[in-house]
This record gives C-alpha cells, structure tokens and sequence, in this order.
C-alpha cells in the first residue's frame, strides 16, 4: 500500500464486521460494524443500557451467557484463528466487578497479567517481576503489593486492576469502566497512562460514562439501543451534536480552558418549572 493511502486508512487494531449478540430472546447487538484505529484511543459513551460493555466484550471473545456472532480481525487476523495465548499478550482487558481474586495479594492479582508471557507452569521471571512493579509505580499502587485484594477501598482496588491490565504489555487494552471510583487526581493520571501508552503505539479503547473525559480521546462511539449512533473525531463538531442527541440534549459539550467537556443542561428544565 502507498504511504498516501496508508496516511488516509491507518491501520486497523480491530474491526469487526455485523456483531450481533442475542440473550435468550432478546437481541442486544442488532449487527454492528466497527474499526478501531491503531495508535489511538477510542472511547465509547451512550446512555445506560445502550450495549457498551457488550460489544467490547463481544469483540474481545469474552461474552458468556449470550450468544455472539460477529466476525472479527485483530491487528488483520481473524481472531478465532489466534492461538488463545498469543490472543492474551496481544489484548489486556480490564472489566467490571471482577470478585475472584478477593483473598489474592495486590502483587499475585497484577502478576496474572503476566500468564500470557509464561510456559505452562512456570515460574515467573525476572521480566515477570519487573513488569509487574513497574505497573504499580504507574498506577501508583506499589505500596499495597502485600495486601489482599479484599481488604483494599472501590479506587484502590480499580488502580490495582488497571496495574494487572498494563503489565500484559498487550499492544490492544480494552477497558470497561477504568474510572469506576477513582478520585479526580487518579483520573488524571489514568489519563496520562494512556496518552503515554497510545504515544508509544499502543491502541486503547474504554467503555466510559465521564463525558468530559471520553471527549479526550482522540475518537468516539456514540451508542444507543444497540446500535453505533455515530463514530468521528472528539474535535469534530458532529460528534458533539451527536453527543448531546444522544443523551436528549440534557449535556452540552463546551469548549473550556483549551479542552471539549460535557456539562449538565439542567437550567432549561428549571427555566420551564
Ligand atoms: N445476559 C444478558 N441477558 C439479558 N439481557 C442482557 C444480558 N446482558 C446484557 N443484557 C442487556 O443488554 C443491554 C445492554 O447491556 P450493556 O451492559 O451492554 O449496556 P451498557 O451500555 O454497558 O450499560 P451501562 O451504561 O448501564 O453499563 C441492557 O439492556 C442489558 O439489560
């Protein structure tokens, strides 16, 4: 491929073709097209029940209790063909409500991020060790390694699941919720882990209900009734007209202090109260 014509589709982390997910008699997923570009970050926002954690679990081959029928590439390659460790180095997931590991210490629960990288029962080594500390430096969760999981508060315990998902070194992270109580600050530095990761080649995509912080990634999903509403740039004036339909025109996106954010359009209904 010419490099104007690489310049103009950048290569693709993940498309997925006509995702369709059915639970019992109900169809969530009415047949969904989607590409993911690589070396950025998506974000995908709409309202609650809109299917987001669903299609990023039912492109990832995660989705249980449902079936799912898509057609799906991963950097180009189908992913049912991709062997299922090789699958795992390649894309690091972080979920919600994650309860199986409560009685695990901080430091076990981020080393799981590293089973990808190991032969069958080894022992993990040295780069083992490194990654994992490295991933509670960033998250800044180093101080809690000897602890179990349960003893830890709703944000600590994000910040240590976030550690497991970086130390996969996978070149795709899909995250569902990363900000699920976090504080601001740790918002923040969320934030810096992903620009420091997409600068670095590495393709993110997060499920996120914080408005303003979804419009600082580099593109949107906009999704409703389980369906793509819209996908562009977060710049793009159509995604903010997009942005604000889909929520019934009770956010409003401003451009404040350098950056695009979402903010309640509450005065309207009280104006006609
Ligand atoms: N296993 C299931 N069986 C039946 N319905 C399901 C199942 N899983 C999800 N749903 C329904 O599918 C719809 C989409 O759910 P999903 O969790 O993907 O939405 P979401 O956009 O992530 O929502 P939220 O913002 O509230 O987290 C919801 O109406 C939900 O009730």
């Amino acid at each position: 491929m010419s490099r104007s014509l690489q310049s103009v589709h950048p290569p693709l982390a993940l498309e997925a073709r006509n995702v369709r997910v059915q639970a019992g008699d109900r169809e969530i997923l009415h047949g969904i097209d989607l590409d993911i570009p690589a070396g950025r970050w998506t974000s995908i926002v709409g309202p609650n029940g809109a299917g987001k954690s669903t299609l990023l679990k039912a492109v990832s081959g995660l989705l249980r209790h449902a079936s799912v029928d898509a057609d799906v590439r991963l950097m180009g390659r189908p992913l049912h063909g991709i062997p299922a460790r090789e699958r795992a180095r390649s894309m690091a997931w972080l979920g919600q409500n994650e309860t199986a590991m409560e009685e695990l210490l901080v430091h076990d629960v981020v080393m799981l991020g590293r089973l990808p990288h190991q032969a069958w029962l080894a022992p993990a080594g040295p780069a083992d060790f490194e990654a994992v500390e490295q991933a509670l430096h960033m998250t800044h969760a180093w101080q809690w390694r000897s602890r179990p999981l349960s003893q830890l508060s709703g944000g600590e315990r994000q910040r240590v699941l976030l550690a497991r998902a970086l130390c996969v070194q996978a070149q795709l992270l899909l995250m569902d919720e990363p900000l699920a109580n976090l504080d601001p600050p740790h918002q923040t530095d969320w934030m810096h882990i992903v620009r420091d990761l997409v600068s670095a080649g590495n393709t993110v995509v997060s499920v996120l209900h914080e408005v303003s912080i979804a419009l600082q990634a580099d593109d949107m999903v906009i999704m409703a009734n389980g369906r793509v509403q819209h996908h562009g740039a977060c710049a793009d004036p159509a995604t903010h007209a997009a942005l604000e339909q889909v929520f019934e025109n009770r956010i409003r996106v401003l451009h404040v202090d350098g950056v695009w954010v979402a903010l309640p359009h509450w005065r309207s209904r009280a104006a006609t109260t």
